[in-house]
């Protein structure tokens, strides 16, 4: 069993290029420093969800003014869905994102370096362990991931 007080090697986290991230031309660039950093990139697609999708994705927020508006957002062009791997991913996944309001995100994180306001931040990224699997389960349905072995543990293992 894991150590709760471990970080995980092999923990995964679900990151999004949002519609003003893609159609700026920053997939490539989002991908690229994960994969620098060292996370190995477990699935990957561009997809246009549909406002089912979406309105589950972000169900927590369903009751914010800003509800429909990120809808909308998220309608209006194709998003490229990811499942990164590696060493505390999820924390360390949010804190390469930035904070939600770009303005206030520091330069050198993705939001701090692309991107100046709330409504158009470029890229999602799971904010916990538990919304992760939910949101890789949403995204990537069972049995279409394909790697279904530990890459990023198999690596550690080898380094160690
Ligand atoms: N006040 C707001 N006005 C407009 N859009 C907002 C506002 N607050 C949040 N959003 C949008 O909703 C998304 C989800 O909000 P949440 O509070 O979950 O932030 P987050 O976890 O940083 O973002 P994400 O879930 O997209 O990674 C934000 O990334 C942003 O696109």
């Amino acid at each position: 069993m894991s150590n709760p007080n471990e970080p995980n090697i092999a923990e995964r986290t679900y990151i999004m290029v949002k519609p003003d991230g893609v159609d700026r031309g920053l997939i490539g660039e989002i991908l690229s420093r994960f994969e620098k950093r060292g996370f190995k990139l477990i699935a990957a697609k561009l997809a246009r969800p549909s406002k089912a999708t979406l309105e589950q994705h972000y169900a927590d927020l369903r009751e914010r003014p800003f509800f429909p508006g990120l809808i909308n957002y998220m309608l209006s062009g194709p998003v490229f869905c990811m499942v990164l791997e590696g060493l505390d991913a999820v924390k360390t996944g949010r804190a390469m994102l930035g904070t939600t309001n770009p303005l206030q995100s520091a330069p050198g994180t993705i939001r701090g370096d692309f991107s100046l306001v709330t409504g158009r931040n470029i890229c999602h990224g799971s904010d916990t362990v538990a919304n992760a699997e939910k949101e890789i389960a949403l995204w990537f349905p069972e049995g279409t991931l394909p790697y279904s072995l530990s890459q990023a543990a198999m690596i550690y293992e080898i380094k160690n």
